[in-house]
């Protein structure tokens, strides 16, 4: 017990934990400690072992060697179930809700933990409607998870955690998928749950949500814990060299440049999803040889609609593109290895489902979509060694890790799967080049790497249409800006023009000529 007699034993303590993948040593050794009633950071470049930790302590993974000691008592995780009887909760990256059910009969699968069947549905009603309104959560248990925004699904699983009768919770890089106004939702939403005694663990790569939200971070590097700092002890630039073990840009270097000729004509493009509705309407603009056009925009406002549409996931239905001269319209359809063929080439939005097959090793990834071409090899067959020989140097050049081009694509942290997908694309050096959220998931030190790579591709000619959540990118990477909002572009500024407070209002859809004392939050890359 620490601090005498008197204070109450810390809500987890990790002691020597170990784990191993083959030969990857993800845990080495590590010792945590973390007291009730706090929010804890923990920080560390993609692959340095945040997300097998919080596994470990989940019970997901089992650890080679160590110890668990939850409230000062050893426990023995062998299973998730194992995790929940112990008052563990997780938030994980990808949710793990059922999105064609309920709310309520989400948080009623899978009981094994805290409320059991005699609780029954009604009372489950009730207590979710009561965690709702504690927290302010605006959760109908009625909706069907699959209509609701990323942010309320997110709330659906804190909530199944909290019924299941957390009281340490676990959040993976919980605002990745969030607008900057849900991540500050979820903030006070963290705040208020630490005010009733939760005990927080949040793993984020983004150092100013460190800063605004915990009491104490812990830094990995290469499966091991090599700093603890009192975050009122710390700033980003301390936090980023501990990690990293380098300064860090925390912007990229832009330099201005005069584009070329159009390569990249969209005209009047409007798509309509599913069930009719109307996803892009009316839209047109240019995009020039050695420019990036930033598409600025709250998530869900058709940024992913047009991504799909220009990268021929989904079928011109109104309207026109024009590829170097080529006209794509709804008669003249092209799939996304056409494309490819012409130069367009598409660093997805979603890694997991469009930019990685995660059974195939990291070679056989790194040429998906490419097959056809000779980065494949020059016969009918595979060049397997050709293929693994470029790969290696790929990963060299992007820092990939483990750099291993046999290792599994799914076996990579999130991050190093991100390098996988964006060094493959770059490398086809493409005319045009659609990014979708380049950095999402990824670590300081990555992105600026990245950046440094799509200025580059940029001055060596390649038309970048460039999406982003992350409003912060969009302007130190763009030459020029598009807002979209309601599936339509409301508005464009030139680098050197842009105003976040403007831009944020036409991204909320208020004409900033009209707003009077509103300002938006900027958002934070980092
Ligand atoms: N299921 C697995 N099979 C094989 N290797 C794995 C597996 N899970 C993790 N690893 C390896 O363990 C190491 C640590 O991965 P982990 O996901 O814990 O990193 P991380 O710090 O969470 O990274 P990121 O920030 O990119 O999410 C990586 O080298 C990864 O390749």
């Amino acid at each position: 017990m620490r601090g005498g007699d008197v204070s109450p034993p810390p809500a987890v303590e990790l002691r020597r934990i170990n784990k191993r993948f083959g030969r990857v040593h993800a845990n080495r050794d590590i010792d945590l400690t973390i007291d009730a009633g706090t929010i804890t950071g923990i920080i560390g470049e993609n692959g340095a072992g945040k997300s097998t930790l919080v596994s470990i302590l989940y019970g997901f993974y089992s650890a080679d060697s160590g110890d668990i000691l939850i409230d000062g008592t050893p426990v023995a995780l062998t299973s998730t179930a194992d995790a929940i009887r112990c008052g563990i909760g997780m938030v994980h990256q990808h949710f793990m809700l059922v999105p064609t059910m309920s709310v309520l009969d989400n948080v009623m699968l899978g009981r094994e933990g805290g409320f059991t069947l005699t609780d029954g549905i009604s009372k489950t009603r009730k207590r979710l409607a009561q965690l709702s309104e504690d927290y302010g959560l605006e959760i109908d248990p009625d909706a069907l998870v699959q209509d609701l925004p990323v942010g309320l699904q997110q709330r659906v699983e804190i909530l199944k955690a909290l019924l299941r009768g957390a009281r340490i919770l676990i959040l993976d890089e919980p605002t990745g998928v969030l607008t900057p106004q849900e991540a500050d939702r979820l903030f006070e939403i963290l705040r208020m749950l630490k005010q009733d005694g939760v005990t927080i663990l949040l793993i984020t790569h983004k150092l100013r949500e460190i800063m605004a939200i915990t009491d104490d971070v812990n830094v990995m590097r290469h499966g091991q814990m090599v700093a603890h700092r009192k975050t009122k002890d710390t700033n980003r630039e301390d936090l980023a060299r501990l990690m990293v073990g380098r300064d860090v840009l925390f912007t990229a270097k832009y330099h201005e440049k005069e584009p070329g000729a159009p390569i990249l004509e969209i005209d009047a493009l409007t798509h309509h999803d599913s069930r009719g509705s109307t996803v892009l309407s009316d839209i047109s603009f240019t995009l020039r040889a050695g420019e990036i056009l930033g598409i600025a925009g709250v998530s869900g406002n058709g940024q992913s609609q047009l991504l799909d549409v220009l990268s021929g996931i989904e079928p011109v239905q109104e309207g026109t593109i024009r590829v170097a001269g080529e006209v794509i319209d709804s008669r003249n359809r092209r799939d996304p290895t056409a494309l490819r063929q012409v130069g367009v080439a598409h660093i997805p939005e979603d890694r997991h489902h469009r930019g990685l097959v995660l059974p195939f090793s990291a070679a056989e990834s790194s040429i998906l979509g490419y097959h056809l071409t000779d980065v494949a090899g020059s016969g009918l067959f595979l060049d397997l060694q050709k293929i693994e020989a470029r790969c290696a140097d790929l990963m060299q050049r992007y820092d990939v890790r483990p750099p291993d081009p046999q290792w599994r694509s799914g076996g990579f942290s999130g991050g190093n799967q991100q390098k996988i997908v964006v060094a493959r694309e770059i490398a086809a050096s493409p005319q045009v080049l659609l990014v979708g959220q380049p950095t999402r998931g990824v670590d300081i030190g990555a992105i600026e790497f990245i950046h440094k790579e799509l200025l580059a591709a940029r001055d060596r000619g390649c038309a970048i249409l460039l999406v982003s959540v992350e409003l912060d990118e969009i302007m130190a990477l763009s030459d020029r800006i598009l807002v979209m909002n309601a599936g339509r572009i409301v508005g464009e500024t030139a680098h050197g023009e842009a105003d976040p407070n403007r831009i944020g209002l036409m991204m909320a859809g208020i004409d900033p000529n009209n707003a009077r004392d509103i300002t938006v939050q900027e958002t934070g890359a980092a």
